[in-house]
């Protein structure tokens, strides 16, 4: 019998951040998505009440709104390698492609470049147990801004009509953030019902460049720090 993998999905409210571990049940060994500072402690004490041990933490690209813990978690887990995207322009320990994929025992992450929200965003599918890990390219019913960060609106309606609703229609997508109290969606319910990306490309365009959003409240700390923690 294949035995379930071990599935964590965490909040950090200050940023409205979702931080997920996914762990083999027998190496033991496991990944962290997006973990965020304010939260590296509560994460560490959980990974090791587990029984798990980090060898990857993934941030699904350069945060605006939050610091990463990724380097504070390898205090705790010296093995531990920081992962971004080789177009990011950060630091890390290791640079992922387009269609790389990232193996902890028997959780295997498959990279799929999304830019558009910045041009380092990558959206990790996990075939195995149909779930995708989207960063900010796709929010639940909505997507990320495009106003900052190399930010480009066509890129992004690109990336998730080609590379997230190709998926199958049953795969579960978790999100990066979430404001409203959702945890998580699937490609059928987005293709149908994402108030922005289900819509032309034309009438996204219009829509992003009128959300008129104020600028993340921690964006001038968050990138610099971001762009050089490993
Ligand atoms: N109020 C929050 C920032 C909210 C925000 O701008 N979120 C980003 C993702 S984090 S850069 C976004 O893309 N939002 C899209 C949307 O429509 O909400 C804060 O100050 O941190």
């Amino acid at each position: 019998m294949n035995r379930p993998i071990l599935f964590r999905q965490l909040f950090e409210h200050l940023s409205s951040t979702y931080t997920y571990i996914l762990g083999c049940p027998i190496t033991k060994l496991a990944v962290i998505i997006d973990p965020v500072i304010e939260t590296a402690d509560r994460d560490s004490e959980l990974i090791k009440e587990l029984g798990l041990t980090l060898t990857y933490g993934l941030n699904t690209h350069v945060h605006a709104d939050h610091k990463t813990s990724t380097g504070e978690l390898k205090k705790h887990f010296p093995k531990m390698q920081s992962i971004l995207s080789e177009k990011s322009g950060a630091r890390a320990d290791k640079y992922v492609a387009h269609g790389e994929k990232i193996k902890a025992g028997n959780i295997e992450l498959e990279a799929r470049a999304t830019p558009g929200h910045t041009n380092g965003c990558v959206t990790y599918v996990n075939h195995a147990q149909g779930m995708a890990f989207t960063g900010d390219a796709l929010l639940i019913r909505k997507c990320g801004r495009t106003d900052f960060q190399q930010g480009d609106v066509h890129l992004l309606y690109k990336s998730v009509h080609e590379q997230i609703f190709s998926l199958p229609d049953d795969y579960i997508l978790y999100p990066g953030h979430d404001y409203t109290g959702q945890t998580c969606t699937s490609v059928a319910e987005e293709k149908k019902f994402n108030k922005r990306l289900a819509k032309s490309e034309e009438e996204f365009v219009q829509l992003m460049k009128n959300l008129n959003l104020p600028y993340p409240e921690q964006i001038e700390k968050a990138v610099p720090y971001n762009m050089r923690c490993g």
